[in-house]
């Protein structure tokens, strides 16, 4: 039993939707559990602009920092191009805090095989993590005070416009990202595939020379080099054949939305980024689900929930080492899709459809009965 501090941060459209279903089971445990979780509510995204003029304050940065763990939404609107961009609370984050493992698991469920539109017997089997470099690459070449003129910007010239945007890696970020990888592979199925596009980018070059070196550090662990291209097919034509992919920033973000269909939808996939920093029980974290704030569906008791309350189990096994109530999650989670229910966005026939506030009820009722079972 433990007392522990949560930041909660809802966001834009389905985020505050689903954050409500993962925060509803995240009280399910406390009370199965006896523990006490404080939810510190925070603005970020568009909210946050309206009222505050940034994407996310000082105050509410503070807040994160005194948590044990933050718990994020989505945000962004359908509109781009914006001055303040509501996305620029996600890199105020990462960055600031130095989150620069992003781990997103991949694991189909067996009772979805079937339905989705690749074929079973290549999907089964398959339970990968894309550990994706989260606080380099060419999201940042606008922040990074090292590289000379202007790395991230539109221009005019006499031609008309041109834009640019730089790709920089150091090799600290490389090699720790890859330490990351290989770490995670020895608590698995040993094997690192290392994902760059060495054929064309120096920055690649770089990376994949880094990555041999650091292989050379864990013999156990089976490596191979791919290019991102033959990585794109090769998850769809042999997804099991993979363990660990590590790959650099822009990447990881492609790639994983690809790898979500797999799972059956973007409403599956959960997150968690993590640094070096430490709480009183596990690593500080950011916690959230691949998907964004789906404006299409915002708003309607439709987005799936389920990627936000796996990201939530993500929280309580990494930032609060509270494993066996991140396993209760995850198996009220399979227990529901193996009952038959299902969310728009995993339609499939002769299936119940449920909305979000609903789907959520159900696996909260299931973990209050799996934790009731675990301590009577
Ligand atoms: N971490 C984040 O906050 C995050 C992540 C990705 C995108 N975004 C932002 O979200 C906005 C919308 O981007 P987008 O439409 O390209 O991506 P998106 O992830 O919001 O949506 C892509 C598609 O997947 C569907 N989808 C996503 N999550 C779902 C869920 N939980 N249940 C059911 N269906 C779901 C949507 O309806 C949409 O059709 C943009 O502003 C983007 O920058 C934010
Ligand atoms: C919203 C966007 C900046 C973000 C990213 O690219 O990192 C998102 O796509 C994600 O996957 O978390
Ligand atoms: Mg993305």
């Amino acid at each position: 039993m433990g007392t522990y501090s949560i930041a909660v941060l809802p966001g834009d459209g389905i985020g505050p939707e689903v954050i409500e279903q993962a925060v509803r089971v995240l009280n399910v445990i406390a009370q199965a559990y006896g523990h006490t979780f404080h939810f510190q509510h925070g603005l970020v995204g568009l909210a946050a602009i309206e009222a505050e003029g940034k994407a996310i304050s000082e105050e509410t940065l503070a807040t994160c920092q005194k948590s044990d763990a933050i718990l994020f939404g989505a945000v962004g609107s359908a509109q781009h191009g914006a001055t303040v961009k509501p996305e620029e609370a996600l890199f105020r984050l990462r960055k600031g805090l130095q989150f620069f493992a992003n781990l997103r698991p991949v694991r189909p469920l067996d009772a979805m095989l079937d339905a989705s539109s690749i074929k079973a017997d290549i999907l089964r089997g398959t339970d990968l993590i894309v550990v994706r470099e989260l606080t380099g690459g060419l999201y940042y070449g606008h922040l990074e005070p090292n590289v000379p003129g202007k790395p991230s910007e539109i221009r005019e010239t006499e031609r008309g416009y041109e834009a640019i945007d730089t790709l920089l890696y150091s090799e600290e970020e490389i090699e720790r990202i890859l330490r990351v990888a290989f770490d995670t592979a020895r608590e698995r199925r040993k094997k690192v595939t290392s994902v760059d596009k060495a054929n064309v980018l120096s920055s690649s070059v770089l990376w994949r020379r880094i990555a041999e070196r650091v292989a050379k550090d864990y013999p156990d662990v089976t490596f191979e080099n791919l290019l991102v291209d033959a990585c794109a097919m090769h998850l769809i034509r042999q997804p099991a054949s993979f363990d660990v992919i590590v790959t650099e920033n822009l990447f990881g973000d492609i790639l994983t939305d690809e790898a979500s269909m797999l799972a059956g939808s973007m409403g599956m996939l959960p997150s968690a980024s993590l640094g070096t920093r430490r709480t009183a029980h596990g690593l500080f974290g950011l916690y959230e689900p691949i998907h964004g704030s789906a404006p299409d569906i915002a708003g309607q008791n439709k987005a799936n929930p389920i990627a936000a309350i796996l990201t939530a189990a993500m929280l309580l096994r990494h930032s609060l080492g509270l494993k066996e109530e991140a396993a209760a999650i995850e198996a009220a989670v399979e227990q529901c899709i193996e009952a038959g229910y299902r969310t728009v966005d995993l339609r499939e026939e002769g299936k119940e459809i449920l909305g979000t506030r609903e789907m959520g009820q159900r696996i909260a009722e299931r973990v209050a009965a799996l934790a009731g079972n675990k301590l009577s």
